[in-house]
């Protein structure tokens, strides 16, 4: 072992972050993002006149870790928030024992939120790394084996600033070496908000400067690409652009140059976030991304929050009798992701939530 290197991971450490990135990427297979903290998750339940309590927010999640195990087929993994990982169905089984029995993978947000970047241009940057090695090492001994932490790049005429790519990318690379310490895969989402009135060229210019940044922060951090996942926006339009919409075969292109001239092939899985996207247009998006005529070493797939959510959220309304109705929402959707995975959906499957808007501006909490 070289003496300028510190050890990094053991060798079976590397191996059992490798095989637990890979099992989240599984071809056809993504991610379920469940983790909004109790705010997020309030409004989502607003929306539906549901009072955001910890027992409306237990009742929730009990509906959808207790789908059918079909789901399975197509989900990997559940990012949970703290509250929900600490949380048990009406039986009293654990909702980390519900997934595991399922064969899906239990994950955990760690970050503690966006907060204010000081001496930018309202930009920001996302806390939580005091305590952070103390908290991955409880939830690994609780059945969580990956991570998530969300770091927000805004587009306007002087933004993203130097500094703040330059900070959220190394906020980032310090969250990921802690996670692969104590034995969590670490999402990595930098996400390039879509707000603005910017052109799909901007945005895919704008999403490669910042993964450039989160490359060499994370290279700087030696963190083992093998056992990582990156989670960033899909490029497209801003969601004020006046022009011509772009068509899912455009901004496919667009994702896919992003990621090819920033992201190391060594990275197994990119789980694009859904970004305010319909449902439908997410899951059309990635497939048209599963269908580019571009060199893609990893594979593409989805860790949908918003995108997996709103049918479900629509259809259940809050009542016991609609559970069933709101289970097979998930189910669709999550099949229709997982095909979009594999280019393979055909489109047409629409849910409850139909093709409403699912953008909330200046999403970053
Ligand atoms: O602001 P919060 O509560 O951290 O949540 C942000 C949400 O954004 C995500 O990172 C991506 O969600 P979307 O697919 O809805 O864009 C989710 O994992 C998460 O729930």
């Amino acid at each position: 072992m070289s003496t300028r290197f510190a050890q990094y991971l053991t060798p079976e450490k590397e191996a059992e972050l490798a095989d637990i990135a890979k099992k989240l990427t599984y071809p056809g297979k993504g991610i379920l993002a469940a983790d909004e903290s109790m705010a997020t998750c309030g409004k989502r339940l607003q929306d539906i006149n549901v009072e955001n309590t910890e027992e409306n927010r237990r009742r929730y999640r009990e509906l959808l870790f207790g789908t059918d195990i079909e789901l399975s087929e197509n989900i990997s993994g559940v990012i949970l928030f703290d509250e929900t990982a600490r949380q048990a169905d009406s039986n009293g089984v654990p909702f980390i024992k519900v997934l595991e029995k399922k064969g899906i993978i239990p994950g955990i947000k760690v970050d503690k939120g966006v907060v204010p970047l000081a001496g930018t241009l309202n930009e920001c940057t996302t806390t939580g790394l005091d305590g952070l090695r103390e908290r991955c090492e409880e939830y690994k001994s609780m059945g969580i084996h990956f991570a998530k932490w969300r770091c927000v790049l805004k587009i306007s005429k002087f933004t993203p600033s130097y500094q703040a790519m330059f900070e959220n990318a190394n906020v980032l690379a310090r969250y990921a070496s802690i996670c692969q310490q104590a034995g969590l895969v670490p999402i990595v989402e930098p996400e390039v908000l879509p707000d603005g009135d910017h052109d799909l060229e901007t945005s895919r210019r704008v999403t490669e400067e910042v993964l450039a940044f989160q490359y060499k922060a994370l290279a700087d951090h030696h963190i083992y690409l093998e056992g990582t996942l990156l989670k960033p926006n899909m490029v497209t339009p801003g969601q004020l652009y006046p022009g011509q919409a772009a068509t899912p075969e455009q901004c496919a292109t667009a994702t896919v140059q992003a990621l090819s001239r920033t992201v190391p092939a060594a990275v197994p899985g990119v789980v694009f976030l859904s970004g305010g996207q319909n449902e439908e247009g997410a899951t059309i998006n990635l497939n048209a991304i599963n269908n580019v005529a571009q060199r893609r070493p990893w594979a593409l797939t989805f860790s949908f929050g918003r995108a997996l959510q709103a049918s479900v959220l629509a259809a259940w309304q809050g009542k016991d009798e609609n559970v069933k109705d709101a289970q097979k929402e998930l189910l669709k959707r999550a099949k229709a992701n997982g095909d979009a995975a594999l280019g393979r959906y055909k489109g047409g499957i629409q849910g409850a939530a139909g093709g409403k808007s699912l953008f909330v501006k200046d999403h970053a909490y």
